[in-house]
């Protein structure tokens, strides 16, 4: 079991510091909640408009929302995907009233297997930057967490636009569940490579508050998805670290990881607070500029 653990450690080291993205198939979350909560997101999307505009918010701190290109007033063009995004943990539980009737019983179970994911992963990811099992979690990387529920309507013209643009996630991670459709792909080398569906797995996605913190071992992958002719397709991203931080602790690259001495290791990043960087990422808007560049030495 020992060396079991070594090994997986070892898998993440290498996936999160080459590709900051991978694909996980054994992480206890049942097919059929998998099943569910995609319907879930079907469910509530596809309701009227008229039921759905009372979630409708451009409001960075509102819990639930509903909206779609977060980016609205900076982008030049929207994106062809909706979101309900649902702040889970702030840290506290959501109140469940606050979530949309028709898909509140499974976001809040599918929310209690990701937490469970997420803890066990973070416990992981800091014995692969060559930390103790709970450095990370006692920087409270997973102590926020917002499901974010997309919706890719089938797309007429895709080549026109795009599902989602270029862009990382400005968390510490996201664990993704995609359906069958396919369209996510990663910049690896200067090249657009396709995530494939795989059907049971979860997307393990390092977001930039890690790389922040880990001084750029492990890499913020920017990604982005095609629009499809064939749809909907539909995707529930969790993001742990959430604009619902209101943490004042400021984060920077972890003593352990840097070094004053070694040019190997000098800190790349100077510290900022999770609002701060929220807010930052959030009124840039997807641009195409890797939002951590603001940040760095
Ligand atoms: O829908 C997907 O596969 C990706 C969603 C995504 O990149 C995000 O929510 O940040
Ligand atoms: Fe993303």
């Amino acid at each position: 079991m020992e060396h079991r653990r070594k090994e997986i450690v070892n898998e993440f080291r290498l996936a999160s510091e080459s590709w900051g993205f991978f694909q996980l198939l054994n992480h206890g979350i049942p097919a059929t909640v998998m099943d569910e909560i995609l319907k879930g997101v079907a469910r509530f999307h596809e309701q009227d408009t008229d039921v759905k505009k009372q979630y409708y918010s451009r409001e960075f701190t509102r819990k639930v929302k509903y909206n779609t290109s977060f980016d609205w007033f900076q982008t030049k063009s929207a994106k062809w995907k909706d979101t309900l995004s649902c702040s889970m943990l702030t840290p506290d539980l959501i109140d469940p009233p606050e979530l949309p009737e028709v898909s509140r019983d499974i976001i809040l179970e599918y929310t209690e297997h990701v937490r469970i994911l997420g803890d066990t992963l973070i416990e992981l990811l800091s014995e692969a930057l060559g930390l103790g099992k709970d450095h990370l979690k006692g920087m409270d990387c997973t102590k926020y967490l917002s499901v974010l529920g997309h919706y890719y309507p089938a797309c007429p013209q895709p080549k026109l636009t795009m599902g989602s643009y270029k862009h990382t996630d400005p968390n510490f991670f996201t664990l993704l569940l995609q359906d069958d459709i396919g369209g996510l792909q990663i910049l690896y080398q200067n090249n657009w490579i396709d995530v494939k569906p795989i059907p049971g797995a979860i997307v393990v996605n390092i977001g930039d508050l890690l790389q922040l913190i880990s001084n750029a071992k492990f890499k913020s992958a920017e990604h982005r998805v095609l629009a499809n002719q064939v749809g909907p397709r539909l995707s529930v991203a969790s993001f742990f670290g959430t604009t619902a931080m209101k943490s004042s602790k400021l984060y920077g690259p972890i003593k352990e990881l840097i070094s004053d001495e070694d040019e190997n290791d000098l800190p790349l990043y100077r510290n900022v607070t999770v609002p701060e960087y929220m807010k930052h990422y959030y009124s840039k808007g997807n641009d195409g500029v890797h939002a951590l560049s603001h940040y760095k030495f």
